[in-house]
């Protein structure tokens, strides 16, 4: 069987009755500035055509959250990605988290449930928060520094795999690897050739921090394991269930981090706010997972004729959902594209909803809200001193670059 799409699109027509767009989602351009593509898409109906790829498309935060609600028709085991499993073999063995249903997914979320709880939140706390004192004083002493290298990246790479209790050695395989499985979701354009090349070699080092055995003793990695053991998980199932969380830990985080440092230096009045009450640091970095969406979109696939928004949907389609443009639906928010850290995000989809919701999202914000209260804190002034450079990826919206002074307060 084939992999996923070819690289050229296969030009579709609208079936009767959708609106058809020929907007690439995928491409550079796109991918640069989603924003005018998100809107003609939410305007043109609950749901669209993407002609250069033959898929449904839902771009409204109603249509949004039906789908990821829906998850009996709307499926996740047939891949999350562009590629159909029914059709074609998935080119890593799926996730059983991220890219399986009811039964299996249920098990296995049970699992990780039993280690991945507020408990656990609780007990990293003051550690995470001290950490993030530490880099933050040390990165505001430099003043000129990259929000991306220095503060963004530099911070979940020092809390997280210690977390996991993983290797010292071969750390910068994370990255490089999350960035391939989120572009591997996408078609085979640029941006998924590219990250397969580099990705593949950190794979290796991936698995091999997976394996039974290998975690340091008590970390989560070890946890996972002894738990995914306990209920008779192979020891494969027991890696790939590990697996989940170096694929969906690192580059996420990161995102969300790079992406709150440059909506604060943009908007120099909601850094003031949130100086005045550092406390607000865990609902600004709630209003970054809106705003800038760290995981854009998903696919589901329809196991049955169904429909949206009255428009009938074949079995076997692929639709995709634009998480970010339902995080500013003005059908759903008040000034959608103002970052407002006042603002009662919650109900927003960036971490998903439903049985798949975002597993990691208590870490997530943990460490954000950690390095936000230590920049409210430790920094006076946080100001841009050249442009912000996107990093493109299928999948996800982040910063390759992100000049910043900071002034110590
Ligand atoms: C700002 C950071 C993050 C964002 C925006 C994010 C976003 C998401 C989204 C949108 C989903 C839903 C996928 C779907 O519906 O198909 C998801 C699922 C998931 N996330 Fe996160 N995530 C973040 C951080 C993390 C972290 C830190 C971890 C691990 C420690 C993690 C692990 C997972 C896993 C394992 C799933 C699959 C859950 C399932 O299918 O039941 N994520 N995430
Ligand atoms: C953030 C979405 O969650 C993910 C992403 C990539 C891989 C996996 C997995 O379960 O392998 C999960």
């Amino acid at each position: 069987m084939s992999n996923a799409l070819p690289a050229e699109t296969t030009w579709t027509i609208a079936p009767e009755g959708v609106p058809g767009l020929d907007l690439d989602p995928f491409s550079d351009y796109f991918l640069t500035d989603p924003y005018l593509g998100h809107a003609a898409m939410r305007d043109a109906g609950p749901v669209v055509w993407l002609e250069r790829y033959g898929i449904y498309a839902v771009a409204r935060y109603k249509e949004v959250s039906e789908v990821l609600a829906n998850h009996a028709i709307f499926v996740s085991s047939r891949g999350v990605g562009i590629s159909d499993f029914a059709k074609n073999k998935p080119w890593r063995p799926p996730s059983l988290l991220l890219e399986a249903d009811p039964p299996e997914h249920t098990e296995a979320r049970a699992v990780v449930t039993r280690i991945m709880n507020p408990k656990l939140i609780r007990s990293l706390k003051e550690s995470f928060q001290a950490h993030a004192d530490t880099v933050v004083v040390e990165v505001a002493a430099r003043g000129h520094i990259d929000g991306v290298k220095d503060l963004a990246e530099r911070y979940p790479l020092e809390v997280f795999p210690d977390w996991v209790g993983l290797d010292k050695d071969g750390r910068e395989n994370l990255l490089p690897y999350g960035s391939m499985v989120f572009n591997t979701f996408g078609p085979i354009n640029r941006l998924y050739e590219e990250a397969l090349e580099k990705g593949s070699k950190a794979a290796v080092w991936i698995m091999e921090q997976c394996a039974p055995g290998r975690p340091a003793p008590g970390g989560f990695g070890a946890q996972v394991h002894a738990e995914a053991a306990a209920v008779g998980y192979t020891e494969d199932e027991q890696a790939r269930l590990l697996r989940s969380f170096l694929s969906a830990g690192v580059d996420t985080t990161v995102h969300g981090i790079g992406s709150a440092l440059h909506a604060l230096a943009a908007n120099p009045g909601q850094f003031e706010l949130l100086k005045a009450d550092p406390t607000r640091a865990r609902a600004t970095f709630e209003e970054t997972v809106r705003h800038a969406a760290p995981v854009q979109t998903f696919f589901r696939t329809a196991n049955e004729d169904t429909q949206i928004g009255g428009i009938s949907i074949p079995e076997g389609s692929k639709v995709l959902m634009f998480l970010a443009a339902a995080n500013r639906d003005p059908r759903e928010w008040e000034n959608p594209d103002d970052f407002e850290i006042m603002r009662r995000a919650n109900g927003h989809v960036g971490f998903g909803f439903g049985i798949h919701a975002c597993l990691g999202q208590m870490l997530a914000r943990l460490e954000g809200e950690c390095v936000l209260n230590s920049l409210a804190r430790l920094v006076d002034k946080i100001e841009m001193t050249g442009e912000a450079e996107i990093q493109l990826n299928n999948t996800l919206r982040g910063l390759e670059r992100l000049p910043l002074r900071l002034t110590p307060a």
